[in-house]
């Protein structure tokens, strides 16, 4: 599963093909929204057209020809024009946020579940940080695209629509001259756009490593602090922002480029207008009203034109992030779903891996590993650490795919079972139980509403989480921190395995669940364990070989093979690996009396 690399600059149909993309997924919807901001910003625009044209009689009727009456219907009009200009824009500013927020919250939604789509391995290659950043970051962009692009194009068009038409009015002549110079801009613009997009696609990358940055010396602040990290770590924050920092300036320069190129264009056909017109003036030709009209056009029509030729930066500035947005949809879950999923065996059968394989990337993990954990049997997964034992696991809930051979349950391929439903038939508990930032009864719930009391307190004392519960001020509404900071590794152990004995599943993965316990906490948590156990198909791996000696079957695991299968007593006849790992923590034990050291130094699981 692929990193989210940057791609290619984006062709002129590379663009089209984005906001394509982006107007039939998300922003058509909205079209009777944008017609209604349309219509008022069209009404908005063209009374700046309005306003120029006053000049005229402002000027030609009151000013010149010393009319009293003129003067009370012209400031009557021009402040009309402002009343109906301020209305409108109050009035589309409010529907476009509305539509604009609506359209990013969308992206973030949708972009969101299909991240929860993609596998293991797609997450393990995207830093969180980096994943946030696009979620927020880039779908922020969109909504510049919605504000600045469509109301204010929109606007701008038609005022300088408006404009052009005053002007040309006036004198088609002197909007000739006024525009001499734009054809002149094309190529230059052209340039420009393709520097704001590889300075913008820097700058989100920049972004991300920030994110991905905080993200990590956030989760790890206690190594951090340990290992006297702050300053290295804020001056690498610090080398990333000073990059940022360049890159932003760059993209400001970038995109300020057009608009000021538009205004040296307008600063030489004002002045050329000014020559030619005013010496028409000055023999009679035109009148001072004609002539401050179209001055008073032309200047009202700055703006607009800045505006407009500042939307192609945005634009450019959009695509990359769309593009970075859309390489995320793109990205499809390496799993195999079934079309037409086989119904979930009634009774569930013995689970086998048959000729298992995985890699990931490069790194072979499962080279045809295979055994079979049969049903309501417990099942031993035993070898050293990176044997590929906890990968197992995620196989038999495909959170990875597998490369080779197959799993099956009840004689089903689990590729041809319903992927939700394959998964609701497992509980696990894995050695980092991972705590969300919310009470721990939400904790131990995680969204269900159809759990009485006292099956929530029978849960917790078999747990043995009332223990700890009932000391904290708030109980069982205590929050539990984030990433279940609050409580110690033991306490959210506790946790995971109250979730996995409310859960009640067929199959149980029990992944080191009770590593973090102390001695007597886990005599306690092991017997619920083991009651849970009873007619479940249950599959383990655990630190210590004392706790699995009692398992139907162990399966001894080297290098991602099987390497040995057998009970206890069976495997210790054989003489083989298990034995070695036994004796040798056996003995460690018995001579230091304290297993859990020699499970480490034999780094036996
Ligand atoms: N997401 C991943 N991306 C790349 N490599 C991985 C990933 N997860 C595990 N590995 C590698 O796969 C190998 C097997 O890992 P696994 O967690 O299955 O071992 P294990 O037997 O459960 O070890 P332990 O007893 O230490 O938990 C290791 O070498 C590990 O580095």
């Amino acid at each position: 599963m692929s990193k989210l690399d940057d791609r290619p600059d984006l062709s002129f149909k590379d663009q089209r093909r984005l906001f394509a993309w982006a107007w039939t997924s998300y922003v058509r919807r909205f079209l009777w929204v944008i017609i209604i901001a349309g219509i008022l910003m069209s009404v908005e625009g063209s009374m700046l057209g309005l306003l120029s044209y006053m000049m005229k009689p402002m000027f030609d009727n009151v000013f010149i020809s010393g009319n009293y009456d003129a003067l009370y219907w012209v400031a009557g009009v021009i402040f009309g024009i402002f009343v109906v200009r301020a209305a409108m824009n109050l009035g589309q500013r409010i529907i476009i946020t509305r539509a604009s927020n609506q359209i990013v919250f969308n992206v973030q939604h949708d972009l969101l579940r299909h991240l929860m789509m993609l596998d293991t391995l797609f997450h393990s290659a995207n830093p969180p940080g980096a994943l946030m950043e696009r979620m927020k970051g880039d779908t922020g962009s969109i909504k510049s695209v919605a504000n600045v692009v469509i109301t204010g194009v929109g606007r701008d068009i038609v005022s300088l629509i408006s404009l052009l038409t005053v002007v040309m009015v006036i004198d088609w002549k002197w909007t000739l001259i006024a525009l001499v110079g734009t054809p002149f801009l094309v190529l230059p613009s052209l340039l420009i756009q393709k520097l704001v997009r590889t300075v913008t696609r820097e700058n989100r990358q920049i972004a991300s490593d920030m994110s991905t940055r905080l993200n990590e010396v956030f989760h790890g602040i206690a190594p951090v602090k340990l290992n006297e990290l702050e300053t290295y770590q804020s001056d690498r924050y610090r080398a990333l922002a000073d990059r940022r920092i360049n890159s932003e300036v760059r993209a400001s320069i970038a995109k300020a480029l057009i608009p000021a190129m538009i205004d040296l264009m307008s600063g030489l056909g004002f002045c050329a207008v000014l020559l030619f017109g005013g010496s028409e003036i000055i023999n009679g030709d035109k009148t001072v009203g004609e002539f401050m009209s179209f001055f008073a056009a032309m200047a009202l029509a700055f703006d607009p034109i800045r505006r407009l030729g500042a939307v192609s930066g945005t634009f450019q500035a959009t695509a990359v992030s769309m593009d970075r947005i859309k390489a995320v949809f793109d990205t499809q879950p390496n799993l195999v779903m079934s079309r037409s999923p086989k119904e979930m065996p009634e009774a569930l059968g013995d689970i086998e891996l048959r000729d298992v394989e995985l890699a990931y990337g490069d790194l072979p993990v499962l080279r045809k590993a295979s055994f079979v954990a049969r049903s309501s049997e417990t099942t031993a997964l035993v070898g050293a650490s990176g044997a590929g034992k906890s990968t197992v696991f995620n196989v038999l809930t495909r959170l990875v795919e597998t490369d080779g051979g197959e799993v099956t349950l009840a004689g089903t391929n689990i590729r041809d079972l319903d992927l939700a439903n394959l998964r609701s038939q497992f509980s696990m508990v894995s050695q980092d139980a991972l705590l969300f930032d919310e009470s721990l009864r939400e904790n131990i719930l995680l969204g269900r509403t159809d759990v009485s009391e006292e099956r929530l307190r029978e849960v917790m004392e078999a747990a043995h989480i009332t223990d700890f519960v009932d000391n904290l001020a708030d109980g069982l509404d205590s929050p539990a921190g984030p990433r279940g900071g609050n409580l110690s590794g033991g306490q959210r152990q506790r946790v995971a395995i109250a979730r996995a004995l409310l859960r009640d599943r067929p199959i149980l993965l029990l992944d080191e669940a009770t590593s973090a316990l102390d001695m007597r906490s886990e005599a306690v948590v092991q017997a619920a364990l083991d009651r849970l156990a009873e007619g479940r198909t249950t599959i383990v791996i655990a630190h210590r070989l004392s706790t699995i000696r009692n398992a139907d079957r162990i399966v001894v695991m080297d290098g991602g093979r099987v390497v040995e299968e057998g009970t206890h007593d069976e495997l210790l006849v054989q003489d083989g690996r298990y034995a070695e790992l036994y004796r040798l923590q056996f003995r460690n034990s018995d001579s230091s009396g304290d297993a859990e050291d020699a499970d480490e130094e034999t780094g036996a699981a």
